[in-house]
C-alpha cells in the first residue's frame, strides 16, 4: 500500500509488559462510554481489541449502515476513528496509557457497507514519550489491504491529563 509516513530510523525497541493481556484475549482497560470501545454507547464502534503476539493487536468491525459516507461505502472519518481506537489501545501491551498526537490514514479501496473490516496493528517503537504505531485493514483477503494507518501516540499520566475535564464527563 502506498503511504508517505516515515518513522524515525532510531526508534527504541519495546518489550511487552509482563501483565499485558495474553495473546487472544480482549484488552479491556478503557471505559464503557468510550465512542470507540464502550458497551454503553448506543452509536459507538463497539470495538473489541484483541492482544496478539509480541506488540500486535487486532480487531474486527462490521461495517454498519449508519457508518455510511459515500453511497454504499464507509465514511472516511468512521474508518479513521476505528484505526485510532485499535492503535490507541495497543500501548496497553507495553503498560502505557496514551493519547493520539498524530494520525494519518491511506484509503486504498472503497469499503462496502455489510463487509467486516479486520484491523491488525503493531507498535513500531518509542522515541521518548512518542509511541509509533502502524496498522492495516482488510475485508477478507489479508494480501489486499483496503486501508492503512500510521500514528504517533504520546504517553500520559491519565489522572493528570484528564483532571480538568473529568468532572464534565458524560455517564449514560
Ligand atoms: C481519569 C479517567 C480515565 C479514563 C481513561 C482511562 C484509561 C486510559 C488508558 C488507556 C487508554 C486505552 C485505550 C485508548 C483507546 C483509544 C485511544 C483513542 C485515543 C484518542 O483518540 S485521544 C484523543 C485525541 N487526542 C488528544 O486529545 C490529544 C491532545 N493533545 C495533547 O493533549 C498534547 O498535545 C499531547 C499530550 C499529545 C502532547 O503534549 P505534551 O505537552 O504532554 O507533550 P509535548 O508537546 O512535549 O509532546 C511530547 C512529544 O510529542 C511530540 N508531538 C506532540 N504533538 C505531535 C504531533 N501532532 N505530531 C508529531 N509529534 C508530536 C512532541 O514534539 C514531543 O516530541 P519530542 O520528544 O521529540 O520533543
Amino acid at each position: 500500500m502506498k503511504h508517505a509516513f516515515v518513522p524515525p530510523a532510531d526508534l527504541e525497541p519495546l518489550q511487552r509488559h509482563p501483565k499485558a493481556a495474553a495473546p487472544g484475549h480482549h484488552i479491556d482497560l478503557h471505559h464503557s462510554t468510550c465512542f470507540g470501545c464502550g458497551d454503553d454507547v448506543p452509536l459507538g464502534l463497539h470495538l473489541k481489541v484483541i492482544a496478539g503476539d509480541g506488540l500486535t493487536v487486532s480487531a474486527d468491525m462490521p461495517v454498519a449502515s449508519w457508518m455510511q459516507g459515500g453511497p454504499g461505502v464507509i465514511h472516511g472519518g468512521v474508518l479513521s476513528a476505528a484505526f485510532d481506537e485499535v492503535m490507541g489501545t495497543s500501548p496497553l501491551l507495553i503498560g502505557s496509557a496514551v493519547v493520539t498526537a498524530h494520525l494519518e490514514i491511506d484509503f486504498a479501496e472503497p469499503i462496502p457497507l455489510g463487509s467486516t473490516l479486520h484491523f491488525d496493528a503493531r507498535i513500531l517503537g518509542r522515541q521518548r514519550r512518542k509511541v509509533y504505531i502502524a496498522s492495516v485493514a482488510h475485508i477478507g483477503d489479508p494480501e489486499r489491504p483496503v486501508a492503512s494507518a500510521h500514528s504517533i501516540f504520546v504517553t500520559i499520566d491519565v489522572k493528570e491529563h484528564f483532571a480538568e475535564h473529568y468532572d464534565k464527563r458524560v455517564i449514560l
